[in-house]
């Protein structure tokens, strides 16, 4: 199981400062048992995967299979939180050059929907020419731009090459109950489909079919993946001392720090397969509480690679920021640097060591070396890459986060900043509805 250390952070804040948070975190645990917290109408992933069923698990699955089974190549339309879990899930378990093996054991994964590059699209579905390709469409509002268009292109594509019959078959919707337009198209076409429930925002649906079915057509075990988020709703629950629950630490921590003028959180992995739980982890933390003028600033890198960027910044630059370091304690593969006789590289004094070895003690390198620069450190240690480990750490995330809203003051479930840019794309674009915006935005042109 998973588990958080925040004594790096002690030079900086003391002990006592997060202890003094226990009566807080109290009153946040209770305000979202009971419903009593600002947007309490999103509160639906709080106990989600202990109520996720096994008929609900066994649909999913029957569902994958008829992709699996259908499909060389199955493509993922969807954005934000329509997005970020399943492929955050999918990288941090595969292969990190599945795309490139001869043998598959599934479909190739594939993202659209999550920006609006014409050449990206184009080069999708001019790699889709003659595959045998399935979508799953994902959007909780069913109305989303940038998701609709692709999903407009991949549909036809899709119903071209494949016929209107076996499109039927392989184009799945995840979408609202009866709202929106991806719920009008997947009725009266027939698809397949899932609900997201109304009360899970989407950057707190990774546990819902957006991530799950993704997920199990990529190949992965979501009963493991469910039940590691289930262990870690146990291990978060509000009946657990707060010295005990690594959810209310994380969340007094890194509110503590931001009050002594951290305003912004580095997420750090030491390991390229968490890129993706980078991104949504930012989303996660990023919408829920960048609002009302506060909010940590979600940054994340990815090490030892951004060390050799980054890491001047991080180092010396000004000092606002944390670091949040996941940890993986166990590789999946073994690997041991060879010796080499005439050591031309210089690189002797690591024959015999694994490749871990090495990078542990980057990271252990680096966490002294940050905490001397003056960067508090917390740390998040995940046993292994395994689907139990993800879901317990995509749960953590979300408890934490749920908790550190309420601690900041904010709604944590809305994200009312981000219709801005969409209504003056609207305006410019001039969509039907919009024509007094139209009108404005053009006279400040
Ligand atoms: O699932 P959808 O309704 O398509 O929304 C996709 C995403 O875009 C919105 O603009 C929100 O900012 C996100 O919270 C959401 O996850």
């Amino acid at each position: 199981m998973i588990s958080l250390n925040i004594e790096k952070t002690f030079g900086f804040i003391s002990k006592e400062s997060i202890s003094a948070y226990e009566a807080k975190v109290k009153e946040a645990q209770e305000a979202l048992e009971n419903g009593t917290c600002k947007g309490s109408d999103f509160l639906g992933w709080l106990h989600l995967p202990s109520s996720i069923t096994k008929e609900h698990l066994d649909d999913l699955k029957a569902t994958a299979q008829v992709l699996r089974d259908n499909c060389e190549v199955v493509v993922v339309a969807g954005i934000g939180g329509s997005y970020l879990g399943a492929r955050a899930v999918i990288e941090a378990l595969s292969n990190s050059f599945v795309w490139l093996q001869e043998k598959k054991n599934a479909p190739t994964i594939l993202f659209a929907g999550h920006n609006i590059g014409e050449d990206y699209l184009y080069e999708l579905t001019e790699y889709l020419k003659g595959k045998k390709f399935g979508v799953i469409n994902i959007s909780k509002s069913g109305t989303t731009t940038e998701t609709a268009l692709a999903f407009r292109l991949l549909k036809k594509q899709c119903e071209d090459q494949r016929g209107k019959e076996t499109a039927q078959k392989v184009i799945v919707a995840i979408t609202d109950a009866k709202k929106g337009a991806a719920r009008v198209t997947a009725d009266k076409e027939g698809y397949k489909s899932f609900i997201i429930p109304d009360n899970v925002g989407g950057r707190f649906s990774v546990l819902t079919p957006v991530g799950l079915l993704p997920i199990a057509v990529a190949g992965f075990d979501i009963d493991k993946l469910v039940a590691g988020a289930v262990e870690m709703e146990k291990a978060c629950g509000a009946d657990v001392p707060f010295e005990q629950n690594p959810a209310a630490l994380y969340a007094a921590t890194r509110n503590e720090l931001y009050k002594n003028g951290k305003k912004i959180e580095i997420l750090v992995n030491f390991n390229p397969k968490l890129h993706y739980v980078n991104e949504w982890w930012k989303q996660l933390y990023g919408e829920s509480e960048g609002k009302e003028g506060k909010g940590i600033f979600p940054a994340a890198v990815d090490f030892s690679t951004d060390l050799h960027s980054m890491g001047q910044w991080i180092q010396e630059g000004e000092r606002t920021i944390y670091e949040t370091v996941i940890s993986v304690e166990q590789p999946t593969h073994k690997l041991v640097v060879p010796s080499d006789d005439e050591n031309l590289d210089g690189l002797n004094f690591l024959a015999g060591k694994r490749v871990d070895e090495v990078n542990k003690m980057a990271e252990l390198g680096t966490q002294l070396a940050h905490v001397d620069g003056g960067v508090p450190n917390m740390r998040i240690s995940v046993p292994a890459l395994t689907e139990e480990c993800i879901g317990g750490l995509l749960y953590f995330f979300e408890k934490a986060c749920g908790i550190s809203g309420y601690l900041l003051g904010v709604n944590a479930f809305n994200q009312p900043g981000v219709e801005a840019y969409k209504k003056n794309m609207f305006a410019l674009l001039n969509k039907p509805g919009y024509e007094a915006e139209s009108k404005a935005i053009r006279a400040r042109l």
